[in-house]
């Protein structure tokens, strides 16, 4: 049935059903195992992850105009301007034939919920909060080895202040609406998952 509309035509409807796409929300402080328990998620539980991290750090590898002022922010712990990430991750909705998004490290702010609300127009289904000392998230920053240019100790110290200052706000404003379910994250990575199950097991296993 799409196949028969023009492109343009076929981008204006995928983006109207990006409202009745379901969404959760992974949001809590960094190297607490978003990234880890989201793997774990998409094998078990067939929703599609979308890391906003990821998207902005694959739009400076791809040489995009603005991919030497996003890395320049993200080497400093700050935010992204909400248009730039909002818009990357549309693209990503949009291009997907799943109905079941993961989103991970977003909304980091206020300006991040609002102008993804705006597009999107539903809230998240709910929140996952993963709750974890800075002592320990440092330690596994420090030890990730991924190569991240954002994984020293100066940035990792702005982006715990960032992540206070702003994201906290966010998490207040989604527990006030009853959507914040709290994991213990400093437990090893499959007792964490156990717990993650739990949560998701409503949503029933990835279709065959
Ligand atoms: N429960 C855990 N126990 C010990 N190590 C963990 C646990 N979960 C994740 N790790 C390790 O900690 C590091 C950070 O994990 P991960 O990349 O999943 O964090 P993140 O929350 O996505 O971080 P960021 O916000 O920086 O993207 C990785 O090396 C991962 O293997
Ligand atoms: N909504 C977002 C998400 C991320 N950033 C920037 O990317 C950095 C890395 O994010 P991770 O989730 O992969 O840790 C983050 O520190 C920000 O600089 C952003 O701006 N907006
Ligand atoms: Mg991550």
């Amino acid at each position: 049935m799409l196949q028969c509309l023009s492109p343009s035509r076929r981008m204006v409807l995928r983006i109207s059903w990006l409202g009745r796409k379901l969404q959760l929300y992974l949001f809590c402080g960094p190297g607490s195992g978003k990234g880890t328990q989201c793997s774990n998620i998409v094998e078990h539980f067939g929703f599609t992850h979308l890391s906003a991290g990821e998207l902005l750090r694959s739009e400076i590898k791809s040489g995009s105009e603005n991919g030497t002022m996003i890395d320049s922010i993200i080497k400093e712990g700050k935010i992204v301007p909400s248009e730039i990430t909002v818009k990357l991750l549309q693209e990503a909705m949009v291009k997907s034939e799943n109905d079941k998004f993961l989103i991970d490290g977003f909304p980091r702010n206020q300006e991040n919920r609002l102008s993804f609300e705006n597009v999107i127009k539903i809230s998240p289904e709910f929140v996952l909060f993963f709750d974890c000392s800075e002592e320990e998230m440092v330690r596994r920053l420090l030890g990730r080895n991924q190569g991240r240019a954002d994984d020293n100790v100066e940035t990792i110290r702005k982006r715990f202040r960032v992540f206070e200052e702003s994201s906290l706000p966010v998490v207040q404003y989604y527990d006030s609406k009853g959507k914040v379910k709290k994991i213990n994250a400093a437990k090893p990575i499959l007792e964490v998952f156990e717990d993650v199950k739990t949560i998701f097991q409503s949503y029933g296993p990835k279709a065959a």
